[in-house]
């Protein structure tokens, strides 16, 4: 059945999951998530138990209500026990049933809200922990959007499940069972002319519910398909106002907004058109059960029916009718949490990296030299398998080398380094530190002692202390000090009024691109590791900043195994060895002076350029 209130071109967050058939397969797979209730099973029984005590003591409501205009009218009132009791009698009943449900209703939300609560807890806590041990390539095949809305959205619908839908869908379906139980009771003849005038409205419901769903989903389509427009246009603002496209981009937005409102309306019409319909069919077949009710009042005979009775049928009919109307929608809803939790369950069932796994697999080195030997190595983006992007990269590097990378841009040289930190698997070749396969190692155990310094600095929304600590959390306020006096970096943190507390704002915009180098370097320092990966920037910084970031590099390349993916090449004329990487190989190598007098050489060319341009 539809969802009440008619403003179709509302956000909802449940618009874009998938609604499976609802069918013994798909609630087998989906019944998994239930897993997670486990640890709480026992506050859900009682929770469960709540629900049938304060749905029972709500079905004898009609029943009693029917006692009371008996009583009304001179009979007899006698209990099940033999006691007799009157009209007062009969309404204390009735208040203290009420009073007991008050409070079973409220058992019930109190248990399954926190069985809810807990259980969400955990599924988040589930999903976070595998996403950030997923590798890379899950990240280059999915949307972060789509990501992040498994864990909001997807969980949300849920929660909705264990703190409301499960309750609900057994309230219903005990009410219809006992409310078609009472009436069968009260009269068989009314009950099966009641029960026949069902099917028809139902199947007419169906269909008009089907169609307002599909045009409610075009509605949301198009309302994203707008949202998306505003989202483009003010990120690249600069772009829309340099190009003097306002006027357009407006009625680009104005044309998406009115295909927002075709849908909307095409929509509301069916809805228009099945609430009349609801207020004539329901209403009508009303009026043909109280046509028929009346007449067996009326008459006298073996199908005569009280008033009482006839009261007690109707407050029951009410009843079923609510639970009628109810369970077309938890079908909606049943939906939902199967999509929800079929791709909740996708994510968790996806193999992580082996990271943090103890007792640790493989080598656990205490220190390592840092030794590096890539013996050709080939290498394809598992998202791009049909592009090679390295080819027989075979080179070696003592530990405790400076050697660096430079090329044109796209050559692969960001890739040749990503690698050692086994983001992907290689193509071909293998990769040794220290002498062993670096797939011989534990992955944590490795990347513990590989830092590196991006090209982007991308700190994270903390303070600086802990954007520093990021290296090693437990580090001192001394240790952290140190790092960033020998990252230059201290100079200006101990500048602002907060020094370390300084917060620094979303992906550290508060800071400049050359402070936020240097924190990134503080960071690299405290966390003191053997192989150092440097992606300089590219970005030019000015003549100052830049000083200062190199004299900090070079204090954290002291002593360490470095690989530097070079864009300027002034920079790189005091490493042991450069390799020139072009089309994902390797074409030169040697020292600067070598490269640089190499006649016609790539590296020649590249430090003309760069000295033409100079
Ligand atoms: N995550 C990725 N998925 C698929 N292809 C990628 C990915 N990252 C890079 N590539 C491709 O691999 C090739 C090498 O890229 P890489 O970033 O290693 O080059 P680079 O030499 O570091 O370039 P730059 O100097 O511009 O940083 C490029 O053609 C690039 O398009």
């Amino acid at each position: 059945m539809a969802r009440s209130g008619f403003n179709t071109s509302g956000s909802d967050a449940t618009a874009d999951l998938p609604k499976p058939k609802v069918n013994k397969e798909s609630l087998k797979r989906s019944l998994r998530i239930f897993r997670y209730v486990l640890p709480y099973r026992g506050k859900f029984v009682v929770g469960l138990l709540m629900l049938v005590l304060s749905s029972s003591t709500f079905m004898a409501f009609p029943w009693l209500a029917g006692k009371l205009i008996s009583a009304a009218n001179h009979q007899r009132v006698v209990l099940p026990n033999g006691f007799e009791l009157g009209i007062n009698g009969i309404a204390l009943l009735l208040f203290g049933i009420i009073v007991f449900q008050g409070f079973f209703s409220f058992g019930r939300i109190w248990f399954f809200t926190q069985v809810s609560e807990f259980t969400v807890r955990d599924i988040r806590q589930a999903l976070y922990a595998k996403f950030v041990q997923l590798p890379i390539p899950f990240f280059e095949q999915n949307r972060i959007g789509a990501i992040t809305s498994r864990i909001t959205s997807d969980v949300a619908q849920i929660q909705d499940t264990f703190s409301l839908t499960i309750a609900e869908l057994f309230r219903q379906v005990f009410t219809l069972l006992i409310g078609i139980t009472a009436i069968m009771i009260v009269s068989v003849k009314l009950s099966l002319f009641m029960l026949l005038t069902f099917p028809p409205i139902i199947l007419a419901a169906g269909l008009f519910g089907r169609k307002i769903r599909g045009l409610a989903r075009t509605t949301q389509q198009e309302l994203a398909n707008t949202n998306t427009i505003v989202e483009e246009t003010l990120q690249a603002i600069n772009s829309v106002k340099a190009f003097t496209n306002e006027r357009f981009e407006t009625q680009r937005y104005g044309t998406s907004l009115n295909r927002v409102v075709r849908a909307a309306l095409r929509s509301n019409l069916y809805r228009g058109g099945f609430v009349s319909f609801i207020i004539i069919g329901l209403t009508g077949g009303i009026i043909l059960i109280l046509w028929r009710a009346a007449t067996l009042v009326y008459s006298p005979g073996p199908d005569h029916l009280e008033v009482s009775q006839l009261l007690t049928f109707l407050l029951y009919t009410a009843f079923i009718g609510g639970s009628i109307a109810g369970l077309g929608e938890m079908y909606g809803k049943v939906q939902s949490t199967l999509g929800a939790s079929e791709r909740i369950l996708e994510i968790l069932d996806e193999t992580p990296e082996p990271t943090h796994i103890e007792p640790a697999v493989g080598l656990v080195p205490a220190k390592i030299q840092g030794d590096i030997c890539y013996e050709h190595v080939a290498f394809r983006y598992p998202t791009r398998p049909d592009i090679v992007v390295l080819q027989d990269i075979d080179f070696h590097i003592a530990a405790g080398e400076k050697i660096a990378l430079v090329g044109p841009s796209g050559a692969g040289k960001s890739t040749i380094a990503g690698l050692l930190m086994q983001f992907y698997p290689l193509s071909g070749g293998r990769i040794l530190v220290d002498g062993h396969d670096i797939k011989d190692y534990d992955l944590t155990g490795l990347r513990r002692h590989i830092g590196i310094v991006p090209q982007e600095t991308l700190l994270f929304g903390g303070s600086i202390r802990e954007n520093i600590a990021y290296g090693k959390p437990d580090a001192t306020d001394a240790e952290i000090i140190e790092a960033a006096r020998r990252a230059n970096a201290w100079q200006f943190i101990s500048a602002f009024p907060e020094s370390l507390d300084t917060v620094v704002g979303d992906r550290g915009i508060k800071l400049s691109g050359g402070q936020r180098q240097r924190v990134a370097i503080a960071r690299a320092i405290l966390k003191n590791p053997a192989v150092l990966i440097l992606d300089e920037a590219t970005s030019s910084l000015d003549s100052e900043s830049e000083k200062l970031v190199q004299s900090a590099l070079d204090e954290l390349m002291q002593n360490r195994t470095s690989l530097i993916i070079a864009h300027r090449l002034s920079t790189i004329r005091k490493v042991d060895k450069i390799l020139v990487i072009d089309g994902g190989r390797i074409v030169e190598a040697g020292t600067h002076d070598e490269l640089s007098e190499r006649e016609g050489g790539l590296y020649a060319n590249l430090l003309r350029l760069q000295f033409e341009l100079a």
